[in-house]
């Protein structure tokens, strides 16, 4: 249908599930809140569902989630795709693996509202089973896109092709151009489900 977004019918009402928050955490951001669509089994359900449609067919072998929303959709993403899952972790939280076996990768990144690490372990694809992990990168948004090109970074250092980064929002403004960044720096394309023009 002409003019609807990836999820044609059912964008409006998804859409109408996201609460925002202006001046949080920051003054000056605009805060998009998913709390509400993913308490909403029919919005989470749609959105889940346009996800799979796109990802299915047996190329990808893992979904990779960032922490800590990109948990949410990422892994039901991967149980629905029978792939899978893996943690893109905030700093300080993956254990050591035994003896030696595995290092953590680790990269600083700035977001829109502050400076953060994320951290991925090196043997997080088990290689011997799968020889090339193919991957879809999930979040809930992309906004300047520091964090999904710092998780790009690391999925690739541990072995990864990233596919596609996926997301269920994505803002554009002049300030926020995260789809731009992550294809100059990353070389990835972004796919999102809901997108909201700020400024
Ligand atoms: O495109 P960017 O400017 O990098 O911003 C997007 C990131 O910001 C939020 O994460 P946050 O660090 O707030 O973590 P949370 O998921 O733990 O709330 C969001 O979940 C994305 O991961
Ligand atoms: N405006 C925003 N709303 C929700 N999460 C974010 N992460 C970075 N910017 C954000």
């Amino acid at each position: 249908m002409p003019g609807l977004g990836v999820l044609g019918v059912h964008e409006a009402y998804v859409r109408s599930l996201v609460r925002r928050a202006p001046d949080w955490p920051k003054k000056g951001t605009a805060f998009l809140d998913m709390n509400p669509l993913l308490a909403d089994a029919r919005a989470l359900k749609q959105c889940i569902d346009s996800l799979a449609e796109r990802y299915g067919g047996g190329f990808i072998t893992h979904v990779a989630g960032i922490d800590a929303r990109g948990f949410t959709v990422g892994c039901a993403l991967a149980y629905a795709l029978n792939c899978g899952f893996i943690m893109v972790r905030k700093k300080g939280k993956i254990p050591p693996g035994p003896e030696g076996s595995s290092s953590i990768l680790s990269e600083d990144y700035e977001l829109e509202y502050g400076k953060d690490t994320l951290e991925v372990a090196s043997d997080s694809f088990d290689t011997a089973r799968v020889t090339s992990p193919r991957v879809v990168l999930v979040d809930d948004l992309l906004a300047t896109g520091g964090t999904a090109t710092a998780a790009c970074n690391l999925l690739r250092l541990a072995g990864a092709t990233i596919v596609e980064v996926a997301v269920v929002m994505e803002i554009m403004s002049e300030s926020l151009q995260g789809r731009r960044r992550l294809k100059e720096e990353a070389y990835i394309d972004a796919h999102a489900l809901l997108t909201f023009c700020e400024e």
